[in-house]
């Protein structure tokens, strides 16, 4: 998987090398982040990568409003249990929640990927996080992989695989498991998996280009485990500038600017349902930015045709066509000097979401989207 902040750098790479796409059939190519392009230099960086498909028959070339590459690989069928994945982005482990082995390179290596059809891995070691118990009321997915990065830290699992499993896998939807492996990559994971089962079949099918070939783990196998019991879970806030910085979101006190729903961890059907139905009949505080990005096209004429998106607007939200959107400061929702943000996306590291000296917090939709009614960061369950 190629994108459009990266295809230049590999179609320069591949030049430097003198080589070819040996197997252009198996590249997708997906025009996520800076889309629709917001200056010329996004807008030349959109057709070097359009150029790059059409000089080698890059044929899987998904352009400007198909929506960001994690959510538009799966949807589309590109993400095959058993597959072994590469990409230009740090989140490709997001699609491990297909049992995919799935991992983020540079420009130079995918280059070589691209000539050779192949890369060399060291086997990274395998964390099992185990996860029992119940969800309580209004704590989701986001919930648990914040609690996660919390107890190891965001080098807690440098080059190692997390493998999540645990009875509440049983009841999870894939948009929540997406979460799960998605945000593994802030605790420093070189890929994050979820073995396959019925729910990961069920999503899969219709979809699927190539038959799944599911690969599980032997007894034994794990170099450690982890253990939560979400039943005592909370609300939780990643506080700025560190995802690992977690608090309940009960004992954060902040006021906010902007509140963002959208990203490759926090655009997807399900999170916009969740903020629909906290914002069904309120407004967004009057001073605050609401701003909705569905993750892709499928996304959001679902979220169309459920009348999710009325409610949004309603209640005074702003929606931005598919796209990365504010998550990496890019456009469509820059924060100024000292505005304070509350998002459902991944990182909230120093200046991420515009002016160095802007504060983002992370969390679910849910939060995010009381947050924006009250104004201030508060947990959910005081207004669902
Ligand atoms: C721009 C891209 C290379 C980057 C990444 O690899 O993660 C972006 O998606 C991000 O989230 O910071
Ligand atoms: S939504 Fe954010 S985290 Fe995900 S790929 Fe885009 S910029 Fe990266």
């Amino acid at each position: 998987m190629i994108h459009d902040p990266m295809g230049a750098l590999v179609d320069d790479a591949l030049r430097d090398s003198c080589g070819e796409p040996r197997h252009p059939e198996r590249v997708v190519a997906v025009q996520d982040h800076f889309v629709p392009a917001k200056d010329i230099e996004s807008a030349n960086l959109s057709k070097r990568l359009r150029e790059f498909c059409s000089k080698w028959g890059v044929k899987h070339h998904y352009d400007v409003r198909w929506g960001i590459c994690h959510v538009v690989l799966p949807e589309e069928g590109h993400a095959a249990p058993g597959d072994v994945i590469v990409g230009t982005d740090s989140h490709m482990p997001t699609l491990g929640a297909l049992g995919t082995f799935s991992v983020g390179i540079g420009a130079t290596e995918m280059a070589a990927a691209l000539i050779m059809g192949k890369l060399w891995f060291r086997v990274p070691e395998t964390i099992l996080v185990k996860l029992d118990g119940s969800l309580p009321e209004m704590v989701f997915a986001k919930d648990i992989i914040l609690k996660l990065i919390s107890m190891i830290g965001v080098d807690g699992a440098n080059y190692k695989a997390l493998e999540f499993n645990g009875s509440i896998l049983k009841v999870m939807e894939m948009d929540e498991r997406f979460v799960l492996t998605n945000m593994s990559v802030e605790a420093g994971a070189k890929t994050a998996i979820i073995p396959v089962d019925d729910v990961t079949l069920s999503y899969l099918n219709g979809r699927l280009r190539r038959a799944p070939r599911p690969e599980y783990s032997d007894d034994g196998s794990h170099s450690d485990e982890i253990s939560i019991d979400v039943s005592s879970l909370e609300p939780l806030v990643a506080i700025p500038h560190s995802p690992a910085n977690v608090k309940p979101a009960s004992e954060v006190d902040a006021e906010i600017d902007q509140a963002f729903i959208g990203s490759c961890t926090g655009g997807r059907l399900k999170d916009l349902e969740v903020a629909a139905r906290i914002l069904r009949g309120r407004r967004v505080k009057e001073g605050v930015r609401l701003i909705v990005i569905p993750a892709s096209r499928r996304i959001y004429l679902e979220a169309l045709r459920r009348g999710i998106i009325d409610i949004l607007i309603e209640s005074g939200a702003t929606i931005g066509p598919p796209s990365c959107g504010p998550c990496l400061g890019a456009h469509l929702g820059v924060l100024a000097e000292g505005e304070v943000a509350i998002s459902t996306s991944n990182r909230n590291f120093r200046g991420r979401m515009g002016h160095p000296e802007s504060r983002v917090y992370l969390a679910s939709a849910a939060t995010v989207a009381a947050s924006a009614v009250e104004g201030r960061i508060v947990d959910p369950r005081v207004i669902a």
